[in-house]
Parts: C-alpha cells; sequence; structure tokens
C-alpha cells in the first residue's frame, strides 16, 4: 500500500490518539486498527478512575467523548467501532465492559487465546476486520499484552498475558496480510524493572517490530 509505513515507539498509549488520527488522515473509511493490549483504553474522561489518559485514547479516537473539548480540539473522531479489534484483553474496568457491550466491539481476551489459541484468534480478528484483506491496518502494541515475565519495563504489568511466541506470532500474521501500513510499539518504560528486565523488555519490542516488518523464523 504505496509502501509508506509510520513507526512510533513509545511512551504512553495515549500517544495512539495521534497516530491513529494520522493514519485516518490518510486513509479514510478504510482504516483498520488492531489494538494488542491487557486494557482496552477505552475509558472516557467521566469514567475514567485513574484519571490517566493512557487508559481513554480510543474512546476519543471513537467519539464516545464530546468532541472539540481543550486541550484535544484538533482531534475528530475517525474510527467506527467496527473497524477496531482487540487481542489479549484481561483487565477491563467495568464501564469499559460496559462500553464494549454497547458498540458490539470485537474483542479477543485472553480467554479466547487460551480457548482458540493465537493462530485461530489472529485469523478471526482478520476475517471481522477485513475479509477480504484488502484494508490498511494500523497495528497499536501495547508491550503490556505481554506476560510481565517477558517484557517487565512496563506502568500496568497484569499477569496472564501473551507468550514470547504469541506477541511475535501476531506481529508475524499481521505482516503476512501485506497490509500493515502503521505500527505503535508503547508502554516500554525503561525507568521501571531492574536492568535485566529493562534489557528484557527492550529486545522483545525490537524483535516485535522487526517481524511486523517481515522478518521470519526461516
Ligand atoms: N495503556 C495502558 N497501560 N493503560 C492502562 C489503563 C489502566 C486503567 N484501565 C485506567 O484507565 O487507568
Ligand atoms: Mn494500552
Amino acid at each position: 500500500m504505496a509502501g509508506k509505513f509510520a513507526l512510533t515507539l513509545g511512551g504512553d498509549h495515549s500517544i495512539a490518539m495521534g497516530t491513529i488520527c494520522g493514519t485516518a488522515e490518510k486513509y479514510g473509511d478504510d482504516l483498520r486498527v488492531i489494538w494488542i493490549d491487557a486494557h482496552p483504553d477505552i475509558n472516557t474522561p467521566e469514567t475514567t478512575e485513574s484519571g490517566n489518559l493512557h487508559g481513554c485514547p480510543l474512546s476519543f479516537l471513537l467519539g464516545l467523548t464530546q468532541e472539540g473539548q481543550p486541550p484535544f480540539q484538533w482531534l475528530k473522531a475517525c474510527l467506527k467501532p467496527e473497524h477496531l479489534v482487540y487481542i489479549g484483553l484481561r483487565d477491563v474496568d467495568a464501564p469499559e465492559k460496559r462500553i464494549l457491550r454497547q458498540h458490539n466491539i470485537k474483542a479477543f481476551s485472553m480467554h479466547e487465546v487460551d480457548k482458540y489459541g493465537i493462530g485461530k484468534v489472529v485469523e478471526m480478528a482478520l476475517q471481522h476486520l477485513s475479509p477480504n484483506n484488502d484494508k490498511p491496518i494500523h497495528l497499536s502494541f501495547d508491550v503490556d499484552a505481554l506476560d510481565p515475565s517477558v517484557a517487565p519495563s512496563t506502568g500496568t504489568p497484569v499477569r496472564g498475558g501473551l507468550t514470547f511466541r504469541e506477541g511475535h506470532y501476531i506481529c508475524e500474521a499481521i505482516h503476512e496480510t501485506g497490509c500493515l501500513v502503521a505500527m505503535d510499539l508503547v508502554e516500554v518504560n525503561p525507568h521501571l524493572s531492574d536492568v535485566h528486565g529493562l534489557h528484557q523488555t527492550i529486545t522483545v519490542g525490537c524483535s516485535l517490530v522487526r517481524c511486523a516488518l517481515g522478518e521470519t523464523l526461516l
């Protein structure tokens, strides 16, 4: 797809408000988003208990908040609920559960990963978003989707996450579609965990990106 690819390294997941807005500006209504995360990050400014913006980006992108509120006047709702799929969820606030249900958003939690296996889950996610495999995909990968034993240097770790291989499989399979146009790799926080954990987190982050860009095992 035009051969251009935008990679964003973060940093907190609120940055996806900007990156996805940017991708949507180019691809419009065709854009599909795959959000890999322990958390759905879909709180509104009204429902958030923590007050942390990194728990809210999707509510802005989907237009669940009032548009035009400072300091986000620039942000237009640019994503439809049916154009978003989650993989890896396991820490969902009560208001977020309500929002997901209300908008009928496709979500594969760790329960579905356990039940069907990661291969089937990615297949179902792609089938939902782009049955003819012809829509541009923005992959927003929060490193906390991985189990904390795999990626410890992150602010809101939740046990019971994706294995090293499951995380890599997602990136490999999405690369194989030929439709990946942008990727965020976020929530790596070098100030958290010890040096060994930091090294581990950075190493896994780099290899996820390489797989999304086409590195294969063989
Ligand atoms: N991108 C993240 N790490 N998000 C964590 C969000 C945690 C919690 N749901 C909140 O709203 O604060
Ligand atoms: Mn996140």
